[in-house]
């Protein structure tokens, strides 16, 4: 099932400064599925992301959730339950626990009093076994290790129960085994809580392992869409990411040193 469809999506920046990013972008990001979006860098996957949450309006064309609904048209209350943003951003939330960060995701649905109702608290709860961290609820949310926090994080996005997930470079600040451990669950809280997931990433060989399907955004403001295999085998992520010696390998599905040269 559709999650998340772009219609000929133009998207940049108005103004004096302004520019066109990408343009006329058509895809689809499927219920259940992990979809990476991947490009060099300044190629526009933030400024898509941004644009496909409903944080910046695009120039032309539409984003449009399951039921049609254009992203741009909707009221941020709306647009809070039904879809979720992870950024890069630092979130120093005072001196919350992990729960109670997580609970924020359930600020949508609270009721005037602005009180958690059992229905919130069992939301919280499930949300963090979700993402394998309830045994952290309890400890200060700064002093969580960078993969706890955004597991943490993770969890307040899931609490808005939302049906499209947005992560822009959720692995940035984790090391190596928890970059693998973090995209493994998204792909998993995927399929198992039946959400799209769009996430941007730099790590390319995890994505390519990893991901249901690929955005990739060129730097000339088009975007080729495709499963990991079709793009690593027509050439398109080789296209985008080659550079001197340095080459990706379709089979091994990594980047490898060309020594012939
Ligand atoms: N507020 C802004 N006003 C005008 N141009 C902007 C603005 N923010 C970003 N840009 C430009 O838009 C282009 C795309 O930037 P964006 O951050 O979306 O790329 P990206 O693919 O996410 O890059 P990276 O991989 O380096 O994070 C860049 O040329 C950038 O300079």
């Amino acid at each position: 099932m559709t999650g998340l469809e772009l219609h000929r999506l133009t998207v940049g920046y108005r103004g004096r400064r302004g520019r066109t990013v990408a343009s006329d972008l058509s895809a689809v990001a499927e219920t259940g599925r992990l979809t990476s979006l991947i490009g060099p860098n300044g190629a526009g996957k933030s400024t898509l992301l941004r644009t496909v949450c409903g944080l910046q309006p695009p120039l032309s064309g539409t984003a449009t959730l399951a039921d049609g609904t254009d992203v741009s048209s909707m009221k941020a209350a709306e647009l809070a339950r039904r879809v979720a943003v992870v950024t890069t951003d630092t979130v120093e939330p005072g001196r919350l626990t992990a729960r109670e960060v997580a609970a924020l995701g359930r600020t949508p649905y609270l009721s005037p009093t602005g009180r958690l109702s059992d229905v919130d608290r069992r939301r919280t709860d499930d949300a963090l076994a979700a993402v394998r961290a309830k045994h952290l609820a309890d400890r200060q949310f700064h002093d969580l290790s960078d993969g706890e926090r955004q597991r943490v994080l993770a969890a307040r996005a899931l609490a808005q129960e939302p049906e499209l997930l947005v992560l822009d470079e959720p692995t940035s600040h984790l090391d190596a085994p928890s970059r693998v451990e973090f995209l493994d669950l998204l792909a998993t809280l995927a399929r198992e809580q039946g959400i799209a997931v769009l996430m941007s990433s730099h790590e390319l060989e995890l994505v390519m392992r990893l991901s249901d399907e690929v955005w990739l955004l060129r730097t000339d403001g088009t975007m080729i869409t495709g499963t990991p295999g079709e793009l690593a085998d027509d050439g398109s992520v080789s296209a985008a990411f080659d550079r001197g010696r340095l080459r990706f390998d379709a089979d091994r599905l990594a980047f490898v040193i060309d020594t012939r040269s």
